[in-house]
């Protein structure tokens, strides 16, 4: 397929191309959408309200980073609320001129903090899933997600690669987090009191360095979300047991910090992106990463020849990234239908730096799409720029 030049100058051009590409997807891809016309009755954060989905007005934005949050994120005068389940996702509550994002944890999150970069003054909504951040987001319930995708010690988070692939949503943005954990416990305990660490997987593994430098080699376990970690250990008033979090954790849940900054390197990051339901109009004013996820079949030297239709273009890739071919693990191999297993198939992540808006993008991709099964472009979008230093992450 080629991509005319100046696709992405106008919304039309980049949406069809966008649909286009994703033409390929929903030949392979079982759709996700659960966002139907009919009647639902929501129940967010324990407030009821009618709604049917097609009639919900949309607030139009147009550009990102202009909703602003800190509802949840700022305020400690608010009450904390309680996430979103499952159970939370038939409804769609009316909403106001607030941009609502969806993040996964409870208040006091690093997830939290990342919506509050985002969009400073939005309504930050807790979700105790990555997944019911998506659907939130489908539904209507909220206007955005933001999900953290890497972090620098930790590496990928594997989840959100494979839940941008089931669903739907656009990648409109990237916020890059400073990470500053704390080791929380409840006032009067100390270090030679624990018996256990609790966190996210990701902050267990940022700061198992510096666990063991403290002395304690006591058991890790994993839960949901840093903030979490804290509010379990306050809820149940267990004094063994500590919390890997941030500053602001401590603050909502009564906590005491036993030790700060306990990451294994001070320059501790992680990014998150920020998705929509609709896609935002690539430009060329201002540095631009595109990410695009696809599939190869057969032949070979594929990869090769995929990196370097980026390469002959001067475009750098920023992130690679491999993950299961989950909806194919076993293919037919022959005339008689014998199946034969076929594990280990993939589907490529790629981040890199150039708008869709880039003619060196759109040509470098419609040579990407000689080569590959499947291609569907995840989002273009502002690259952070922002420089950071080591900080409180709260
Ligand atoms: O648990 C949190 O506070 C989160 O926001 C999740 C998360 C992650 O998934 O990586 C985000 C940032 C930190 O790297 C640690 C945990």
């Amino acid at each position: 397929m080629n991509f005319p030049n100046g696709v992405g100058s106008s919304r039309s051009d980049w949406q069809s191309s966008c649909a286009i590409l994703a033409s390929k997807v929903v030949s392979q891809e079982q759709p996700t959408d659960k966002a139907g016309g009919a009647d639902h009755v929501a129940a967010v954060n324990g407030h009821k309200t009618a709604i049917d989905l097609n009639l919900v007005p949309i607030e139009k934005v147009s550009e990102e980073n202009d909703g602003g949050c800190g509802g949840n994120s700022n305020n400690n005068n608010k009450p904390v609320s309680k996430p979103l389940t499952i159970t939370d996702l038939s409804p769609a509550p009316m909403h106001g001129s607030q941009l609502r994002v969806a993040y996964q944890g409870v208040p006091g999150a690093y997830s939290e903090a990342a919506a509050g970069k985002a969009y400073p003054n939005c309504e930050a909504i807790p979700c105790d899933q990555f997944e019911v951040a998506f659907q939130a987001v489908e539904l209507w319930i909220a206007d955005r997600a933001v999900l953290p995708i890497e972090n620098s010690l930790g590496g990928s988070i594997h989840r959100n690669y494979d839940l941008l692939l089931r669903h739907r949503l656009h990648i409109v943005g990237e916020v890059q987090l400073p990470v500053h954990h704390c080791l929380l416990a409840l006032p009067g305990v100390r270090k030679e009191y624990l018996t256990r660490v609790i966190s996210h997987p990701q902050a267990l593994a940022q700061c198992e360095l510096t666990l063991t430098k403290l002395g304690l080699n006591v058991a890790r376990e994993a839960v949901d979300d840093t903030a979490g970690a804290a509010e379990y250990v306050a809820a149940h008033n267990l004094r063994d047991t500590a919390a890997i979090a941030s500053a602001r954790a401590a603050d909502l849940y009564g906590m005491n910090i036993l030790a700060d900054g306990i990451q294994d390197d001070s320059s501790n990051v992680t990014r998150f992106v920020m998705l929509a339901r609709e896609p935002i109009i690539p430009r060329t004013d201002r540095p631009f990463k595109t990410s695009i996820v696809f599939a190869h079949d057969k032949g070979t030297s594929v990869l090769f020849k995929v990196l370097s239709a980026f390469a002959f273009r001067n475009i750098s890739l920023t992130k690679i990234e491999s993950r299961p071919h989950r909806n194919r693990p076993i293919r037919l191999v022959d005339d008689a239908n014998v199946g034969t297993a076929k594990h280990f198939e993939y589907m490529f992540y790629v981040d890199f730096e150039a708008s869709m808006a880039d003619v060196r993008a759109q040509n470098a991709l419609a040579e990407v799409q000689e080569f590959t099964s499947f291609l569907r472009v995840l989002g273009s979008y502002p690259m952070d720029m922002t420089p950071w230093c080591p900080s409180r992450g709260d």
